[in-house]
């Protein structure tokens, strides 16, 4: 999409003076770090200073984050209403800027402030060769993202609550993947930090309640799942999921739309939502079935049934198991292999096998969302959230 006039006026400030090369000026040797208050007012200021003065332009997908993070952090939540269908440049600035959600303006400033800090560490490398702290993706708290040999990998980054999905999380998912989707990487690699691959949804999303009350919070909570699942189910290049440890709820249904799913031999699979008074989701009610048969897509889906990396690989769920002292070797190994075939030949194929089932697979997942929507408001899921966090239940 062409973003022509989003380079005007953008993050309030943001205009492009090629003609000033003045990158060695103070303001810009000004070391910017993470205190745990998060970036000051001045730091931030100094960060809005600089953008005026990158020589170079960081591209539309950087500049509406730019604008998104300005907004949120001078303004707050998104407050103005949505641009019409056709008024294209408005409508993914509002887009941008309405994904932050209520990202507390205190975090917008820090994210704008690193995001700044990022772009000004690339414009001044740009013709040495990078090192590995320019190749770390600024603008992402919860994820880790890295470009090296052709390929992006998304690393989850919550160890410490498993990698449980927040939604804040799951947006910042969908912008790497619609960035990685326009870079020039061939193959997309998730993967987690820590000894979890991910725990699923993270529990604490359904105690947010907005002021609406929980009907909100439901339909707020199914848009955004909506969403989530399209971005994967639309993702151009081939996508590959590298299991490092168990995975619970939607980080397992949605390996159905993975084109690889390598698994270390300590990850498990999980789905237990009839514990959890839910359905599925990620279009699993479907890829499931498709992939492992209806018996066993029942067992896991219905019964909750755990699968070990060995049986999830003999029901078709995983493409390979690898022993856990060398699946990093040996992954990463069979990745960079992968990662240098025909760029063009790759992406084509993968939407010659997509395109047979888009159209269903988007209806699946407004379908299995718009279910869960209801499920969400049920006393039997209100419960079991209730019981994680009283500890009365684990999976
Ligand atoms: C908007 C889109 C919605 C899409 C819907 C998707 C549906 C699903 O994904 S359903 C699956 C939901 N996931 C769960 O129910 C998992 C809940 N977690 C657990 O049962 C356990 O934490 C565990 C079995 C994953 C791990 O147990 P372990 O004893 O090894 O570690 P813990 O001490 O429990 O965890 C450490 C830390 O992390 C927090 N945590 C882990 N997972 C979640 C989670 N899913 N949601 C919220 N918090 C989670 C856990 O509470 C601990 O926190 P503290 O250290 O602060 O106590």
């Amino acid at each position: 999409m062409a973003l022509v006039g989003v380079s005007g006026r953008l993050a309030g400030c943001y205009c492009l003076r090629a003609v000033r090369s003045s990158l060695q000026v103070p303001a810009l040797q000004l070391h910017i770090s993470k205190t745990a208050m998060g970036a000051c007012q001045k730091d931030f200021e100094s960060a809005v200073n600089q953008v005026k003065l990158l020589k170079k332009d960081p591209g539309n997908e950087v500049k509406l984050k730019l604008y998104a993070l300005y907004k949120q952090a001078t303004e707050g939540p998104c407050n103005t209403p949505k641009p019409g269908l056709f008024d294209l440049i408005n409508k993914a600035k509002w887009d941008a800027w309405n994904a932050l959600g209520n990202l507390p303006k205190e975090t917008a400033r820090q994210n704008y402030v690193d995001l700044v800090s990022g772009l000004r560490s690339s414009s001044d490398s740009s013709s040495q060769v990078k090192s590995e702290a320019d190749k770390k993706r600024a603008g992402y708290d919860t994820l880790v993202i890295t470009s090296e040999d052709c390929i992006t990998k998304i690393m989850l980054n919550r160890p410490a609550k498993k990698n449980a999905l927040t939604t804040q999380m799951y947006r910042e998912i969908m912008l790497a993947l619609e960035a990685a989707s326009k870079d020039d990487s061939t193959i997309t690699v998730f993967t987690g930090n820590g000894d979890y691959y991910s725990s699923g949804n993270d529990l604490t999303n359904f105690t947010d309640i907005p002021p609406g009350g929980i009907e909100e919070k439901a339909k707020n909570s199914a848009i955004l799942l909506r969403d989530f699942v399209d971005c994967f189910i639309d993702f151009p290049k081939p996508l590959v999921a590298v299991v490092n440890g168990p995975a619970v709820g939607i980080a397992v249904t949605i390996l159905g739309l993975f084109d690889l799913v390598y698994a270390s031999d300590r990850a498990t699979f999980h789905t237990p939502f009839s514990h959890l008074g839910q359905t599925p989701e990620g279009c699993s009610s479907y890829t499931f079935p498709k992939i492992m048969g209806p018996a066993k897509a029942v067992e896991m889906l219905i019964f909750g049934k755990k699968l070990t990396a060995g049986e999830a690989y003999a029901q078709g769920l995983v493409t390979e198991v690898f022993p856990d002292s060398t699946f990093q070797k040996e992954v990463w190994t069979r990745l960079k292999a992968y990662s240098k075939l025909s760029q063009n030949a790759m992406h084509i194929s993968k939407q010659i096998i997509r395109n047979h089932e888009k159209e269903k697979l988007h209806a699946i997942n407004a379908e299995e969302s718009r279910i869960l929507q209801e499920r969400w408001l049920s006393d039997e899921c209100m419960n079991a959230v209730m019981d994680f966090f009283s500890r009365k239940a684990k999976l």
